[in-house]
């Protein structure tokens, strides 16, 4: 599976591109950076990749996913998963079923699903939090899980959005690791927005400067 983008450049109506036309290929497994100053465009490109730019903005250029032109497709024909700041997991649910929920659609047999989560638990280190309240995990455990929610899911890639930006220095170090070691392990590409030189060279992927 692999990310191309290809001259992309996005810009508000009749406004001037955010960022000179960008180019990069995120190959299977690997993480791709872009960094820029604040406001040059790196979340609206994420919103491009996704397909949820907000109406208004145009976008050039081609964005080819596994050779798939994604321009026109609506984000849940690119099945693209998506991994921000703060991860949020459902309150009403225990964490099991949050990590069941994407699997619902395409896992019908409720004890399959269940394996998989259990199993999907035991690799990011949470074996005995199926029953448990999100609310009840800690920090790091909750980012973890909800990592795994989304890679349950099986994107075809990945967005991060300044994935560690609001965890302290000590746990950003660990969840870095964590989440590079399973993009790597689940063969997807991934696309990386952030402010952190180091986690850039923890991605050690193609890195582009907009602006
Ligand atoms: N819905 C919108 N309508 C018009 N302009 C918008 C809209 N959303 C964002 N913008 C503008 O588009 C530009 C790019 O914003 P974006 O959030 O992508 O920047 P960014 O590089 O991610 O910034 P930061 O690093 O601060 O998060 C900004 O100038 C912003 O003001």
């Amino acid at each position: 599976m692999t990310l191309t983008l290809d001259a992309v450049a996005i810009r508000f109506r009749a406004a001037p591109p955010l960022f000179p036309p960008l180019s990069m290929h995120v190959a299977p497994g690997e993480i791709g950076t872009v960094m820029g100053s604040s406001g040059i465009g790196k979340s609206t490109l994420l919103d491009a990749v996704g397909g949820h730019l907000d109406h208004g903005f145009v976008c050039s250029g081609r964005i080819v996913l596994n050779g798939r032109d994604l321009a026109g497709l609506p984000p849940e024909q690119r099945r693209i998963g998506l991994m921000f700041q703060d991860a949020v997991l459902f309150p009403h649910l225990s964490v099991a079923d949050n990590l069941a929920f994407g699997l619902a659609a395409r896992i019908k047999g409720r004890s399959q699903r269940r394996d998989m989560v259990l199993r999907a638990l035991e690799r990011a280190g949470l074996g005995g939090t199926a029953d448990r309240d999100p609310a009840t995990l800690s920090g790091g455990q909750r980012a973890r899980a909800a990592l795994m929610r989304t890679l349950l899911s099986e994107p075809l890639a990945l967005l991060l959005d300044e994935p560690f930006s609001k965890l302290d220095a000590g746990l950003r170090a660990e969840m870095r690791a964590f989440t590079f070691a399973h993009i790597r392990d689940s063969g997807i590409p991934a696309l990386m927005v952030t402010h952190d030189a180091t986690d850039a060279q923890g991605a050690a992927g193609p890195v582009v400067h907009l602006g």
